[in-house]
C-alpha cells in the first residue's frame, strides 16, 4: 500500500501476480508496436500552459450522456479481474462507487452483473460486448445489464477475433478452473480453460465464440433488442467515426485495445484528432490507451475527448490492495489530473481545448 505514482502500483503488481497471469495483462499483440506506440504518442504531445487564470477552485467533474462523473476518468472493460485479486470486479465496483467513477465491466467478468451492480452503489455502469456466434446470449447479457441498472452498452469492433499474442502462446496462458466469464452460459466459456497448442487459449476460444462476420448493417439488429444507448467502442479513423453516428452510436471509444488487436495500428491518442473533427459534437469521444497519468487526461481532453478510460493500472490497483488498491489509484489520478489543471490554468474540465496542446 501506499504507492507514491503509477510506477509503484505496477512495481506492487507485478511482485504479486504468477508470470503468465502477468504477461496477459500486460501484453500487447504481435511485436507490441500498437501497444509502445499509444505511450509515445501521449509522451510526444506537450501542454502549453496558460497563466494569472483564477485556479483557487479547480473542479475535475463532468458528465457524459446525462451521467454526472466525479473526473473524465473511467474504467476500460477487462476480462476477468479475479485474476488480479479473488473478489475480482466487486472490489474494483466498489472503489469506482465511492469516488463516483464510471466502470465499464466486461462480458468476460468474473462476477456476475448484479454482484458488480450491487457493489458500485448507484455509481454509472456500462456493460462492455463482443458479437457472439450466439447472438442470443449478447442480448440476454444487455437484458440483464438495463434491469440491473447498467446506464449504456459498448460493443467492441476490433475483434473479430482475439490477436495472436506471443506472451500468451509463450506462457501456456489458459484461464485458471475457478475463475470464469460467469454472465455467459458455461457451453460457451468452456473452451477458454483449456490449452491449446501454439494459440493461446484466449484466442482459440475467440474463434470459436466471436463472430466475424457482422458488418455495419447488423448494428440496427442490436439496437433494436435494447433500450440502452450504444457506444461503438475501437474506432481508428474518421471513417468509421462517421459509420457510427451514421448507424445510431450514441457514443464512440477511440482505441487500438491497448495494442492486443492489430499490431500495427495507429497509437489512440494519435487517431482522436481526426475522430473528433469527423464526430463534429454529435455524440461523446471516449479514448483509451496508455493513459498513466492525470496529464494524459489532460492531453487527450485538449485533443478533444469527453473521457479517457485506464485498462491496466485499474488491475494493478486491484492486485496490490483490492478495493482499497483501486481505490488509491483512482485518487492518485484525480489529485494528478486537478493539479495539471491548476498548473495549466484550466480550472473547469470545460476549459479545456486544443489551443493548450502542441506536438513537441
Ligand atoms: C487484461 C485485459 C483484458 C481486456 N479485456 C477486454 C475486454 O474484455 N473487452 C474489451 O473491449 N477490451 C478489453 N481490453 C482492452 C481495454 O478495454 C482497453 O482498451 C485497454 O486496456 C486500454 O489500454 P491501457 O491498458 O493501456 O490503459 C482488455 C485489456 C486488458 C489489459
Ligand atoms: O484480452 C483481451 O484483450 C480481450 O479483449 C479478451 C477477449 C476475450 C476474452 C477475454 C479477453
Amino acid at each position: 500500500m501506499g504507492s507514491l505514482d503509477i510506477a509503484g502500483f505496477e512495481a506492487a503488481a507485478r511482485a504479486r501476480l504468477a508470470d503468465d497471469v502477468w504477461g496477459y495483462i500486460q501484453g500487447g499483440s504481435g511485436s507490441e508496436s500498437a501497444l509502445r506506440a499509444n505511450r509515445e504518442a501521449l509522451e510526444r504531445l506537450r501542454v502549453r500552459p496558460r497563466f494569472l487564470v483564477d485556479v483557487s477552485a479547480c473542479d475535475p467533474s463532468t458528465s457524459v450522456l446525462g451521467l454526472p462523473l466525479a473526473t473524465p476518468l473511467g474504467i476500460a472493460p477487462m476480462a476477468y479481474h479475479r485474476l488480479a485479486h479473488p473478489e475480482g470486479e466487486v472490489a474494483t465496483a466498489e472503489a469506482a462507487g465511492a469516488s463516483g467513477t464510471l466502470l465499464t465491466v466486461s462480458m468476460f467478468a468474473s462476477r456476475t452483473l448484479e454482484d458488480i451492480a450491487a457493489a458500485a452503489a448507484g455509481s454509472p455502469l456500462w456493460l462492455q460486448l463482443y458479437w457472439l456466434r450466439e447472438r442470443a446470449a449478447v442480448v440476454e447479457l444487455a437484458d440483464r445489464a438495463a434491469a440491473a441498472g447498467f446506464s449504456a452498452l459498448v460493443l467492441t469492433v476490433d475483434a473479430p477475433k482475439v490477436a495472436r499474442r506471443p506472451r500468451d502462446s509463450r506462457s501456456g496462458f489458459t484461464v485458471p478452473e475457478g475463475i470464469g466469464a460467469v454472465n455467459l452460459p458455461s457451453s460457451l466459456t468452456a473452451s477458454a480453460h483449456r490449452h491449446s497448442e501454439g494459440a493461446s487459449s484466449i484466442e482459440r476460444h475467440s474463434r470459436e465464440q466471436f463472430d466475424p462476420g457482422i458488418t455495419w448493417a447488423d448494428l440496427a439488429w442490436l439496437r433494436e433488442r435494447t433500450s440502452l444507448p450504444l457506444l461503438i467502442k475501437g474506432i481508428l479513423t474518421a471513417e468509421d467515426a462517421e459509420l457510427a453516428v451514421a448507424h445510431g452510436a450514441s457514443g464512440v471509444v477511440v482505441s487500438n485495445h491497448g495494442g492486443r488487436q492489430l499490431d500495427c495500428a495507429v497509437a489512440s491518442a494519435d487517431a482522436l484528432p481526426e475522430i473528433v473533427d469527423a464526430v463534429g459534437g454529435r455524440c461523446p469521444v471516449v479514448v483509451d490507451g496508455g493513459i498513466r497519468h492525470g496529464s494524459d487526461v489532460l492531453k487527450v481532453l485538449a485533443l478533444g475527448a469527453d473521457l479517457a478510460l485506464i485498462g491496466r493500472p485499474v488491475l494493478w490497483g486491484l492486485a496490490q490492495g483490492g478495493a482499497a488498491g483501486v481505490a488509491e489509484l483512482l485518487e492518485l489520478l484525480r489529485a494528478e489530473l486537478t493539479e495539471a489543471m491548476v498548473l495549466s490554468g484550466c480550472p473547469l474540465t470545460s476549459d479545456i481545448n486544443r489551443s493548450f496542446i502542441t506536438a513537441g
